[in-house]
């Protein structure tokens, strides 16, 4: 009866999680109803108003709409999607040294609103920019970059785009990976190791398929660009030295709130293969397990759900260890493996896009503005995030099962 019930758990379209797109929103709405224009308008010319600087005057002419008419969820999120990159821009509009500190009601109040409606943050989040920014081009072509388009977009242009379709593509490629987790759950509860090594061999070649998609990136993303002005936007204002105390919501609540930058530390899926395969950032990490904890409150709950329900379901650690079976223990190693590979790739690029042009930025102190805004900056070498990402990455290597 418990294994039922262990299993029942696990089962994934009880979390919006999809067979064919993972933790991606299929087909996301694209349009409210015309009596959001006010708000379409604005976040579907974000770019231009900004260039233009008519960002400002649009917004504070915006009306105070009612988030009553959006009871769809699909129309939920996009309108948290439409509302987080308006607000991304008009705090950030002015460079990353004058930020905005007040958010006009108009703003803040259908956003906090549909906030507390998703259990989303109000900031921009990657549930949003990342897993419900995207639309085909022709409804019936492929799943390819060529056919793929954002709802919205940063100054930046086909770099702010790439970044986000690339990162959508790696999700789509997990979606293999995110499906073989219920059937491992359950091969390890009837101790079926047949069923486990195929199930693990499906994570194994979905994070190889994460990477291969991985490396569009060099096609799609400018460094430069990316460095200098689509890293900006994707700023938050918690622990940011220009922002004490947070942001302003006005009419919302009477003092400053802090809220964490857009992170991919926000993305479920490396939470997941990490839970499943026992990769616990543990408190002698430091902050880098606090952070992560707090990463997961800025993710879709049903979502945050799933991570918890496998943490809670019997350990595959502790099965593969204990059936001594060396395939069995070749295939969960494998898995770890390209995890690390996966890591490993992800830093490399981190070198290449943010390492190697902050090195060439003139006045140093800009690099205040990560994104992961939690650490105490330590200059571009040892720069906090690079730290965390080589803290996780020396972390999965160290789940590799040793010969017992
Ligand atoms: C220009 C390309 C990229 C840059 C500069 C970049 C940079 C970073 C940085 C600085 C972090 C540390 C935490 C944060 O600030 O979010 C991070 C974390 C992360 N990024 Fe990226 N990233 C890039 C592309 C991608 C792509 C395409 C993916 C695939 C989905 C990805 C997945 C992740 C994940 C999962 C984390 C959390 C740390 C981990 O679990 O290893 N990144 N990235
Ligand atoms: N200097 C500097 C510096 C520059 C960048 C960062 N961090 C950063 O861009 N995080 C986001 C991220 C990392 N990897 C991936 S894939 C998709 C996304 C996304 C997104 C949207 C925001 C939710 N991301 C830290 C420091």
């Amino acid at each position: 009866q418990d294994k039922t019930s262990a299993e029942n758990l696990i089962k994934i379209d009880r979390y919006l999680i999809s067979e064919d797109y993972g933790f991606v929103l299929p087909h996301p709405q694209t349009e409210l109803p015309s009596y959001f224009d006010p708000w379409m308008e604005i976040a579907s010319n974000l770019s231009q108003l900004i260039e233009n600087c008519q960002l400002h005057s649009k917004v504070e002419k915006m009306p105070l709409l009612s988030t009553h008419a959006l009871t769809d969820y699909k129309e939920q999120r996009l309108a948290h999607l439409a509302l987080g990159f308006i607000t991304m821009g008009y705090v950030w509009q002015e460079g990353s040294d004058k930020a905005q500190k007040v958010l006009p009601e108009t703003l803040a109040v259908p956003f906090c609103k549909l906030s507390e409606i998703l259990d989303l943050p109000p900031v921009l989040v990657y549930a949003d920019c990342v897993l419900a920014n995207w639309k085909k081009k022709d409804p019936f072509g492929p799943l390819s970059i060529e056919n793929l388009d954002v709802i919205f977009s940063f100054p930046g242009g086909e770099t702010s785009k790439g970044f986000f379709l690339v990162s959508l593509l790696v999700e789509m490629a997990a979606a293999p990976g995110i499906r073989a987790i219920p059937k491992i759950i359950s091969a390890v509860l009837h101790e079926d190791v047949a069923s486990l090594e195929n199930a693990l061999q499906d994570v194994t070649s979905s994070i190889s398929k994460m990477q291969d998609a991985f490396k569009l990136i060099h096609g799609y993303v400018n460094p430069e660009i990316f460095f200098n002005t689509l890293r900006i936007y994707l700023s938050g204002w918690k622990d940011n030295p220009l922002m004490a105390g947070g942001l302003l919501y006005e009419g919302v609540w009477k003092t400053p709130r802090e809220f964490s930058g857009g992170s991919a530390g926000q993305s479920s899926t490396l939470h997941c293969f990490d839970v499943l395969l026992g990769i616990y950032p543990n408190l002698e990490c430091g902050s880098t397990a606090a952070y992560l904890q707090s990463l997961r409150d800025y993710m879709p709950a049903s979502h945050r759900a799933f991570i918890q329900a496998i943490a809670l379901g019997p350990s595959l650690r502790h099965f593969v260890l204990a059936a001594g079976n060396d395939s069995l223990q070749e295939a969960f190693n494998s898995c770890v493996s390209a995890l690390v590979a996966l890591r490993d790739y992800h830093i490399q690029v981190v070198t290449r896009y943010i390492s190697i042009p902050a090195g060439k930025q003139k006045h140093r102190g800009c690099l205040f503005h990560n994104a992961v805004v939690t650490f105490p900056e330590k200059g571009t070498g040892g720069t906090s995030f690079m730290c965390f990402l080589k803290t996780i990455r020396d972390l999965t290597k160290k789940a590799q099962l040793l010969d017992v």
